[in-house]
């Protein structure tokens, strides 16, 4: 299929008001679409299932999916990624309001304070942006798809959710056969004029929160140390922002009974809520003053048929292909995300508040954020 045939279906596929989703695997060329040929919705019982899920932030017993046994798959083999110019986000630097900065910028204060006089030790904060659009959903994804080739970028409408788009750059787990992976990615830095020796300490601890807590989540599932690999700290790219990311990985016996257990001890890592989770979990519940709904919470590809074509040299039979199906599994978390309505978005963004957070830095911090999907508007 050509790609203008593709947008044209995906754009008829989202006039229907049908389940579906269509996205891109990062560094991937191919772009999929799902569409769910029953009407209605399906709920995940016990992760065993195949499908697409989209889970929200809160109440994640039984998420969203679209299975695969219910839908029609369509492929864009090759989907040009230009890497459009990025400094065009500039532009929209001072577009948000008064009310918006000072609001953030108190619910950070009184987020430090309950960090200094309590248990708490990091909480992300966040907020949501409503921004008027001329262009539609379609062609929002397909600007997603060319500025970021390296994240997993996604457009999802189901008739419970309405239409979520997004370019993400945090992996929340990963499966390949027996292997499974999944990554710390926490603290925040613009591209441009970086040197490595920015990070500060607060950054440095505000990401270390969570590849320990990652590590301490996995040893309680029954890991330990020698089985477990945790990568050195690297400077990692997002668009034109920088995390710092530790890669963490494991094995497991059976990658579709286990990935239940590990996605529930994952989520909310510490870098969508906080440490402890549960009283960071209810400062956002008290503080911030508007629903996340499926912002930070989790989606993809869980228990997908995968087709691995092999090659083989024997000595008789030169490359000859050889086919087998698994099920893997590419569960992302849902940051750097909108919400589409006709002729308006809702933004969201957040950052990680430690003890040392400056609440005037943590709000230009998200107006950076804004900036990923405001290029794509
Ligand atoms: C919560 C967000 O990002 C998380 C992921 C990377 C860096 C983050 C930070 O520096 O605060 C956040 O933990 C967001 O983009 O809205």
């Amino acid at each position: 299929m050509n790609v203008s045939d593709f947008f044209q279906l995906l754009e008829q596929t989202l006039e229907e008001g049908k389940a579906m989703v269509s996205y891109r695997l990062p560094g991937k060329e191919s772009v999929q679409l799902l569409s769910q040929t029953r009407s209605g919705s399906f709920r995940i019982k016990d992760f065993a299932e195949s499908g697409f899920i989209f889970s929200p932030f809160k109440n994640t017993e039984n998420p969203l999916f679209i299975p695969e046994k219910e839908s029609i798959k369509t492929v864009l083999a090759f989907f040009n990624s230009t890497n459009a110019d990025l400094d065009s986000t500039e532009k929209t630097a001072t577009d948000f309001n008064a009310k918006a900065k000072s609001d953030h910028i108190n619910l950070v204060r009184i987020g430090v304070e309950t960090i200094k006089k309590t248990e708490l030790k990091k909480v992300v904060l966040s907020r949501k942006e409503l921004q008027k659009v001329s262009i539609s959903a379609s062609e929002i994804f397909q600007n997603l798809l060319s500025l970021y080739p390296n994240a997993f970028v996604y457009i999802w409408s189901h008739p419970e959710t309405g239409v979520w788009i997004g370019a993400t750059p945090e992996t929340l787990l990963k499966t390949e056969r027996t292997k499974f992976s999944t990554m710390a990615l926490a603290g925040t830095r613009k591209l441009q004029n970086f040197s490595e020796n920015d990070w500060t300490q607060k950054e440095i601890v505000e990401q270390q929160i969570v590849t320990d807590s990652i590590v301490f989540k996995l040893k309680e599932l029954g890991h330990t140390d020698e089985t477990l690999k945790v990568s050195e700290t690297y400077t990692s790219e997002a668009g034109s922002l920088l995390h710092l990311r530790t890669d963490i990985s494991g094995t497991v016996k059976n990658n579709t009974t286990e990935i239940g257990a590990i996605i529930k001890a994952l989520h909310p890592t510490p870098a969508i809520c906080g440490l402890p989770t549960k009283a960071a979990y209810k400062f956002i519940n008290d503080h911030e003053n508007y629903d996340r709904e499926f912002y930070t919470g989790y989606l993809g590809l869980l228990n997908m048929t995968t087709a691995i074509k092999r090659s083989s040299r024997t000595r008789n039979q030169e490359n000859q292909a050889y086919s087998s199906i698994r099920k893997d599994s590419s569960i992302f978390v849902n940051l750097r995300c909108l919400k589409f309505n006709d002729g308006e978005v809702e933004i969201y963004v957040g950052g990680g508040i430690t003890k040392d957070s400056d609440p005037t830095s943590e709000w230009e911090e998200t107006v950076n954020k804004t900036r990923t999907i405001k290029a794509a508007l």
